[in-house]
């Protein structure tokens, strides 16, 4: 954005006038939204919180980045195109900047200034086009979402459940994206899940949810979903998936259902002559949090380049504890070599720091930061945080 004219300087004054009170300007931007607004209300789901959250992550997102023109614009491409399956559309933005830029200047504690406007209107102009631009582009070949019947619900356990799904048309992915899913059990919230499997001849799709304490989604997808029911699918993302130039090998480093990405990957490299040798490692607690063993060893079967370790990192009855860190320690990532990592954000960490420390090279170092609505998050430019 700092090749488009718009006032940076003065566009992170006016944030820094509201930043301490980032949670009210959420709430009074969709109070005004909906206030003067009505019709808009019913594109949004019933609980706010979260989203009242993903606006403020977004709008932190384009703040922090505003020198990284290219990557603010495939940031807010994408968040556009995304914002098809709410049924966003062109004549909504501009409402959404005056109840914005009207919220901002509310908790400013009156030193908002009509320079702090004129900025971060401009600033918004240029946001909503390059969303509205990137969603129409998308609108041309793609739908805004898919129906998608449950074929199978296998819970592997009390908090975890497998579930394979049909499309109502085909669904172009590539092994280790995710989608986000929307049940009928709470309409307009969506939540992030990884395929589980590279794409498949009959169009299914796996995912791997673990019951998340006062989940909505994750709570309904394991003890309110049936076979037959439909569920909604939001388009591909991510880009957690294997480069073009075919790595000679493959270190896979899973936390947890962390694996259901992983496991695609090794699935999609199971039929390739060529196929890498792969070490998958699987980091659960306890041994009975191993949901996908018998799946993982006929894999291995199959592959024949396969090893597999499960590491338990928290079982007394299991025998020796292993973090997922330390098992990675255990192997070596030779130089054609490339590491993928999955799991919870300590676990991505901790596992990427021992990897570096170990002298992998961080190019080679593959994870991704996934926001609970779905979204990639681009990297923090070094500008950020002044
Ligand atoms: N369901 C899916 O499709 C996907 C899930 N995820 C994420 O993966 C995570 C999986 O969670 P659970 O299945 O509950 O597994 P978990 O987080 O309980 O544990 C899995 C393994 O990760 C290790 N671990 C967890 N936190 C750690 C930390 N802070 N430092 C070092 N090691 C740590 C544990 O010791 C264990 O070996 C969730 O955060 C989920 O959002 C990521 C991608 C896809």
């Amino acid at each position: 954005m700092s090749d488009t004219g718009v006032d940076i300087a003065a566009i992170r004054q006016g944030w820094a006038l509201v930043e301490g009170r980032a949670e009210r300007v959420a709430a009074d931007f969709y109070g005004m939204l909906f206030s003067r607004y009505p019709r808009v209300r019913e594109m949004f789901p019933a609980a706010m919180d979260a989203q009242r959250d993903r606006l403020l992550r977004a709008l932190t997102q384009v703040v922090l980045n505003l020198e990284d023109g290219a990557g603010l614009r495939e940031y807010l491409g994408q968040l556009g195109r995304d914002h098809r399956k709410y049924g966003v559309l062109p004549e909504h933005y501009a409402l959404l900047g005056t109840c914005l830029i009207g919220a901002m200047r509310a908790n400013a504690g009156g030193a908002w200034t009509a320079a702090h406007t004129a900025a971060w209107a401009a600033a918004y102009d240029l946001i909503a086009g390059i969303m509205v631009e990137a969603a129409e582009r998308d609108a041309l070949t793609t739908p805004p979402c898919w129906e998608a019947e449950v074929v199978g619900h296998d819970l592997r356990a009390d908090d975890l459940v497998v579930i394979h799904v049909r499309p109502s048309a085909p669904y172009p992915f590539q092994a280790g994206q995710y989608a986000t899913l929307q049940t009928p059990h709470w309409p307009r919230v969506w939540r992030p899940y990884s395929i589980a499997n590279p794409p498949r001849a009959d169009n299914l799709l796996s995912f791997h949810v673990r019951v998340v304490p006062g989940g909505w989604v994750s709570t309904a997808l394991a003890y309110h979903t049936r076979i037959g029911d439909t569920l909604l699918l939001g388009p591909p993302r991510g880009s957690m998936v294997l480069g073009p130039g075919g790595a000679s090998h493959l270190l896979l480093v899973a936390g947890g259902t962390g694996l259901a990405p992983l496991k695609a990957i090794v699935e999609e490299t199971a039929w390739m002559p060529d196929r890498p040798s792969v070490d998958l490692i699987h980091g659960v607690r306890l041994r009975k949090q191993a949901y996908d063993l018998p799946d993982l060893l006929r894999l291995r079967q199959r592959h024949g380049r396969m090893r597999f370790v499960l590491a338990v990192s928290d079982d007394p009855a299991h025998g020796p504890r292993e973090s997922v860190a330390d098992a990675v320690a255990r192997h070596r990532v030779d130089a054609g070599g490339e590491v993928f990592v999955c799991g919870s954000p300590g676990m991505v960490r901790a596992s990427t720091e021992r990897l570096l420390g170990l002298g992998v090279p961080p190019q080679r170092i593959h994870t991704e930061s996934v926001d609970p609505s779905g979204l990639v998050l681009p990297p923090v430019s070094p500008y950020s945080r002044r």
